[in-house]
């Protein structure tokens, strides 16, 4: 069978330039195009050099519909507005779209929702197997305790992370209040400081570090009345989340249009 010709997004990027590394490993997949800001000083250069591999012929371009002509999926971890953009195009070539990019709002999580009658998209917080069967058992556990227990989720990261709460921290949020059967927006407590007042019951509590190089650290902490559970997850390596959205591209090729998550591909929705 012909390899998935892929397209990476965001090239240049810490998350780019380790998708390269990830699709030049695997046998199923090629990289077809190298995706950056019109306004990069890296438009131009060679996505392989770039990713500390030999060239490999494919250099960085803004031109997404001109790549794009002879591809397959994309592998999408930039920006907000990048991936929105990206949005459209992938739909109208009918391409696999991979988005990894947090920090979206709600308004852009309609407009992606909005292809998949015509597109396939796969999207996660967190491409990486640990974190997706960490959301697994966190759901599993806010079922099983009652309000008893307080739910706080710290998170740290790398001094380079512009958005906050991570996605991953979100994504666990999510996963205990639909535990518990509760709304995460109506439930949630960011960005606490000064006189806060008590701790409101039932509320998702988010706390964010930054600092160094931290690929990821994520706990759930269920606090309750003299005793703690802690469930946690540490990346020691972003190719983690490459090797992640690789297999995402993989599986989803092929497929029906439609919305998908990790919880698709690593077959985790049925797993309690
Ligand atoms: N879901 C997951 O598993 C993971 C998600 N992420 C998320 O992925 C995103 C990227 O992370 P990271 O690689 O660390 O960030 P970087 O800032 O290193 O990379 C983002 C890249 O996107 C580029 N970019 C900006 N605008 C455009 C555009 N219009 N078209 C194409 N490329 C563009 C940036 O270029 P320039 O610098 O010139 O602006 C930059 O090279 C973040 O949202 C992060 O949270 C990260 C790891 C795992
Ligand atoms: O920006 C990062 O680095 C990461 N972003 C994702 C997030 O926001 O959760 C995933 C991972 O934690 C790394």
């Amino acid at each position: 069978m012909s390899k998935m010709r892929l397209i990476v997004a965001g090239a240049g990027g810490r998350m780019g330039r380790a998708l390269v590394r990830a699709i030049a490993d695997s046998d199923g997949a090629v990289l077809a195009g190298a995706l950056e800001a019109p306004t990069s000083d890296l438009i131009g250069k060679d996505a392989g050099v770039l990713a500390g591999l030999p060239a490999n012929g494919i250099k960085l371009s803004a031109d997404l519909w001109a790549m794009s002509a002879d591809a397959d999926g994309i592998l999408d971890f930039t920006v907000p507005a990048a991936t929105i953009a990206n949005v459209a195009i992938a739909a109208e070539r009918g391409l696999v779209h991979v988005v990894g990019t947090t920090g979206l709002s709600s308004s852009d999580d309609a407009v992606i929702k909005s292809v998949t009658k015509r597109a396939i998209v796969v999207q996660s917080g967190n491409m990486s197997l640990g974190v997706n069967l960490l959301a697994a058992l966190v759901r599993q556990v806010a079922k099983s305790l009652d309000t008893g227990f307080d739910i706080e989720i710290l998170e740290m990261h790398h001094k380079h992370k512009v958005d906050a709460p991570s996605g991953t921290a979100l994504m666990l949020g999510r996963a205990a209040a639909d535990g518990r059967g509760i709304s995460l927006e109506d439930h949630s407590a960011r960005g606490r400081d000064g006189i806060t007042g008590a701790r409101r019951s039932g509320d998702i509590g988010f706390a964010s570090l930054r600092g160094g190089t931290a690929a990821g650290d994520h706990s759930v902490i269920f606090a309750g009345p003299s005793e703690r559970l802690v469930l946690s997850h540490q990346a020691e390596d972003r190719m983690i989340f490459a090797h992640g959205a690789l297999k995402a591209a993989l599986w989803a090729h092929g497929k029906p249009p439609g919305y998908y998550t990790m919880d698709d591909v690593l077959g985790l929705k049925d797993l309690f």
